[in-house]
């Protein structure tokens, strides 16, 4: 706790705002520009649903597939048309707070991923109020060893997540690979208007499901324990890119922005090899046109 109270005030101004703008900041849909809210959601949903058909009626693909025994340990895998067990991997982790979403209505990077010979994942996993946050990235953790087990001859796993979903997979910096039985072949991050501090959140309406407390928050903030991650193997040169939408909130670019600077982000995997980092970080501002789908 020590280190969040050394957090100087003007690195969190979201401790100044109203409830009000605080729940402004922190609901994405406030903020689409070419849509109402309601409306914003509705096509989101709608066009995730209408993609996940399209893929499962398009592509090769295994449904439903058990990555643990939980009766939500679930995941779709879309193959690409080329057989063979040495393919790189994309795993999907969607959003909607840890309250809503599926893998269902997410599969829609599904085609173009899978026709540039890419093996994609779309995870499942227990959504409040079935879940908490803390099984929700043991769920995740899972997921990845799974595949790595199941394709251990993979071409590198890649996580993708957005939103709650990007901040599950960044929970992975924290993860003990270890204790879970193996290290995967992670070879890079997508994270999308991912929130990597969990605090603010907790007196808005998206923790009304979720009933984080304060110490769930703490504990579930990879920004505030990336100092502390485990070590990760040395040779796993891992990119991690950090993204947020044009239009997003300023706390959801303050969220990136932050997560981005060389204080939070692991430090192990920074080693240098022939004189080069071994991680390159970058914030990429999407713009709509990047976002339309
Ligand atoms: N109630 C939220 C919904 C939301 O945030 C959301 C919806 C779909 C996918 C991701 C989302 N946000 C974070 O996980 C809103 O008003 O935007």
């Amino acid at each position: 706790m020590d280190a969040r109270r050394a957090v100087p005030r003007a690195q969190a101004p979201w401790k100044e705002m109203s409830a009000e703008e605080l729940e402004k900041q922190y609901s994405p849909s406030r903020w689409v520009v070419r849509m109402e809210p309601e409306e914003a959601l509705r096509t989101f949903r709608e066009k995730g649903t209408e993609a996940t058909k399209n893929a499962q009626a398009t592509r090769r693909c295994q449904l439903y597939v058990p990555y643990g025994d939980g009766k939500g340990d679930r995941m779709d895998i879309y193959f690409p048309d080329t057989e063979s067990e040495a393919l790189p991997f994309f795993l999907f982790f969607h959003g909607g707070y840890w309250q809503s979403g599926s893998k269902d209505q997410s599969a829609f990077m599904v085609n173009p991923l899978t026709t540039r010979g890419v093996a994609v994942a779309v995870v499942d996993y227990d959504v409040a109020p079935k879940g908490t946050l803390d099984h929700m990235v043991d769920q995740v953790t899972r997921s990845i060893v799974f595949i790595q087990q199941q394709y251990p001859r993979n071409e590198g796993i890649y996580l993708c997540g957005h939103s709650a979903g990007a901040h599950l997979a960044s929970m992975m910096f924290l993860a003990n690979w270890t204790k879970h039985g193996g290290v995967p072949n992670l070879r890079g991050f997508f994270l999308v208007s991912g929130l990597y501090d969990l605090e603010p959140i907790v007196s808005t309406s998206n923790n009304a499901l979720l009933l984080m407390t304060l110490e769930d928050a703490w504990r579930n903030s990879p920004q505030w324990h990336l100092d502390t991650a485990p070590a990760w193997p040395a040779d796993l040169a891992c990119p991690i890119l950090v993204m947020v939408g044009e239009h997003e909130s300023p706390e959801f670019h303050r969220q990136s922005w932050e997560f981005c600077q060389p204080s939070s982000l692991p430090p192990r995997p920074c080693a240098e090899q022939d004189g080069k980092p071994h991680l390159k970080n970058c914030l990429i501002w999407i713009t709509l046109v990047s976002l339309r789908i």
